[in-house]
């Protein structure tokens, strides 16, 4: 299969897209946030969260518990990840995609919990309607992956995935602490230290009819909490109260979503967003996310204080995330083997 970026400059460029690519969503009668007269995505400020008073602290603690019940959404800024990192790491992977299909093409993937996986589409299958959208995704923990090419790749990723982590594992305590629980739980209980953390790049190259395709469409993640980059182009929308929301984060901050195992752990309390990524005609949008899971024998259930069998009875069945990505597969391979 062809990536989309080698369909996007056929012959210099399409006039149009073909049929397979046109997308028909469900959900498309939503209307589209003007942004005008709706509250916007709450931001956090995280130096307030590792270094504010015990005041400051708390009040954040108390904003990230609203954020990831309203919107399961917010952004972050005043992170300490060098802004210079943020921009190499992007630069990388836009360098990634400009390798030689035969050279990318190594690192085509089948499973969701392949190491590295390169694909175009969802699952890089031939599934009915298609995605405008390549991606790599490599998991840097609990074992390192990274593709050896372009050169630095895997130095870089490394660094950043380090740098992520600082974030990310601060952004749990709050996350606990917002619960209710001991700042330590959720790391604890979902056991970080052998926990799964996958990065992924997009390409979203421009799209000559951007109305009808769409780059990703919409899904939530099946981590705990995802950091994402971009390169300033605008693409991501979030729903939010069966509004489609635009995502309009200044490059440097990271945008943060809750996951599908956070949204069970919380026994449906915080929200695991639907979210989705729209394309353009004139500019190469990349995103990256990164993804933090549990350790993948864990079994995701809340803890015995956030549920009551009288008011609050378990929402989910507990499960080993490793199940939950299987069943995710499964799900992937369904869709595939019906549209053949
Ligand atoms: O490209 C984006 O902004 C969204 C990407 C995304 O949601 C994903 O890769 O799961
Ligand atoms: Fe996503």
């Amino acid at each position: 299969m062809r990536s989309i970026k080698q369909l996007a400059q056929t012959n210099g460029g399409l006039a149009s897209i073909p049929t397979a690519y046109n997308f028909t969503p469900n959900n498309i009668h939503q209307p589209v946030s003007d942004g005008l007269f709706e509250d916007s995505i709450p931001t956090i400020d995280f130096s307030l969260l590792t270094s504010g008073t015990p005041e400051q602290r708390s009040k954040i603690v108390n904003e990230i518990g609203k954020a990831c019940q309203d919107w399961g959404f917010f952004v972050v800024i005043n992170h300490g990840v060098p802004e210079s990192l943020m921009k190499v790491m992007i630069e990388t992977c836009g360098e990634f995609f400009k390798l030689t299909e035969e050279e990318k093409q190594e690192h085509a993937g089948k499973h969701i919990l392949d190491p590295i996986f390169y694909g175009t589409s969802i699952n890089g299958a031939a599934t009915q309607v298609l995605f405008w959208r390549d991606f790599i995704k490599f998991f840097v923990h609990p074992k390192f992956h990274c593709p050896a090419k372009p050169i630095g790749f895997r130095e870089i990723s490394m660094e950043y995935s380090k740098r992520t982590w600082e974030v990310a594992r601060e952004l749990m305590k709050g996350i606990s602490m917002s619960l209710g629980l001991e700042e330590g739980y959720v790391e604890k209980a979902m056991n970080l230290d052998s926990g799964l953390q996958l990065v992924a790049a997009n390409l979203y190259p421009p799209c000559p009819q951007p109305e009808l395709a769409i780059g990703l469409p919409p899904h939530s993640d099946h981590g705990l909490l995802t950091l994402l980059i971009h390169n300033g182009i605008c693409g991501l929308q979030v729903q939010h109260k069966e509004k489609w929301v635009n995502v309009d984060s200044n490059p440097n901050a990271f945008v943060v979503n809750i996951g599908d195992q956070m949204e069970i752990l919380s026994n449906g309390k915080y929200k695991s967003a639907f979210h989705r990524a729209l394309v353009n005609g004139t500019d190469a949008r990349i995103s990256i996310p990164i993804l933090y899971g549990p350790a993948l024998e864990t079994v995701v259930s809340p803890p015995p204080e956030l549920v009551d069998n009288e008011t609050n009875p378990p929402a989910f069945a507990g499960m080993t995330y490793r199940e939950y990505l299987e069943m995710l597969q499964a799900k992937i391979n369904a869709k595939t083997l019906s549209h053949k």
